[in-house]
């Protein structure tokens, strides 16, 4: 280390030649990574690259999110109810690194956004498969979503394959009926095709385990992670529709929708609807 020209020495042992040996650019498959963003506006728009790089990593991580999921069903499933809530843990974080994320977004100005928007044609998030995959697994099913994906046979796939399957909601009401909770029959045999619709009979179910916490405290904790994970999802779908909001105004959205006003109405989705519903019960 030579400290006056502020320059660090390599070391001996560092690793130099990867001939025959994996480095960091071929594990990473950087090459075509990094060879994955192609704007299209003409001539090029300077800003148009950070439009495409907050988008791609949205879906990066709109992967892990899928991959995480799809292995908390599974733990549900097997009743493995701690490593379940070790994944949902991970995906909390995921949310807040992408609801953060909305704020790199937010310096896009409208003037900018203007000069590109019309290249974008008729592509929209609405056409995002990993997003609508996220939805069916926490619950929100949507068959007639499917059609957006006509010229996506392998997008279309696996959404009809989440749409058949079980969703996570779905897992642990079937876990809690396990455990000897009183679950309606209709829920554990519900068209798993259709989204979850509200029960108050499991309002109560969940009335029992906040009331007595001490005797159902895993479960008591898995109800306080999906509602942060609910929370979570909204307030991404807030930062979306506040970010749209201050681009695009109150213009059509280029995926055919009215824009905002068709985001605010996602805004009344919810996935876990009597574990908000149970709030207003306890202590009654
Ligand atoms: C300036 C930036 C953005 C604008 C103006 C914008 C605008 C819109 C609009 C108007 C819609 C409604 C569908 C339509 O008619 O197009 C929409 C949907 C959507 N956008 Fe964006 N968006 C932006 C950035 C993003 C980003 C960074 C993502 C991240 C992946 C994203 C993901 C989505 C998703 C998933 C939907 C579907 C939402 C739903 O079904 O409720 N958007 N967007
Ligand atoms: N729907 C946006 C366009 C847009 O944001 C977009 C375009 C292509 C790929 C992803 C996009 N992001 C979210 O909708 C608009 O109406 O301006």
């Amino acid at each position: 280390m030579s400290v006056e020209k502020n320059t660090r020495d390599l070391e001996a042992g560092i690793e130099k030649d990867f001939t025959g040996k994996m480095s960091y650019g071929s594990y990473l498959s950087l090459g075509e990574l990094l060879a994955a963003q192609h704007p299209v506006s003409r001539p090029e728009h300077h800003d148009e690259m950070l439009f495409i790089i907050q988008h791609q990593t949205s879906e990066l991580w709109l992967k892990l999110v899928l991959h995480e999921l799809r292995a908390v069903r599974a733990k549900l499933q097997a009743d493995d109810l701690r490593s379940a809530m070790k994944g949902i843990a991970r995906i909390k974080h995921i949310q807040r690194s992408l609801t953060e994320q909305w704020s790199v977004l937010a310096t896009l100005t409208p003037s900018e956004y203007a000069e590109f928007r019309g290249d974008l044609g008729a592509s929209s998030g609405f056409q995002s498969y990993q997003y609508r995959a996220v939805e069916f697994l926490l619950g929100n099913k949507n068959a007639g979503m499917l059609e957006v994906f006509a010229n996506d046979p392998e997008a279309q796939e696996l959404l009809a394959t989440l749409l058949d399957q079980t969703s996570i909601y779905d897992e642990f009401i079937r876990l809690l009926s396990r455990r000897g909770h009183d679950i309606p029959a209709e829920l554990l045999e519900r068209d798993l095709r259709s989204a979850h619709v509200f029960n108050p009979e499991l309002v109560q179910v969940y009335k029992a385990v906040y009331e007595n916490a001490e005797d159902n405290w895993d479960l008591y904790e898995a109800c306080e992670e999906l509602v942060d994970l609910e929370d979570n999802f909204q307030l991404w779908r807030f930062r979306h529709l506040k970010t749209v909001e201050r681009t695009i105004g109150f213009k059509r959205g280029t995926g055919g929708s009215s824009g905002v006003g068709f985001l605010q109405k996602a805004l009344e989705l919810t996935f876990f609807p009597e574990l908000y519903a149970v709030r207003t019960e306890i202590g009654r």
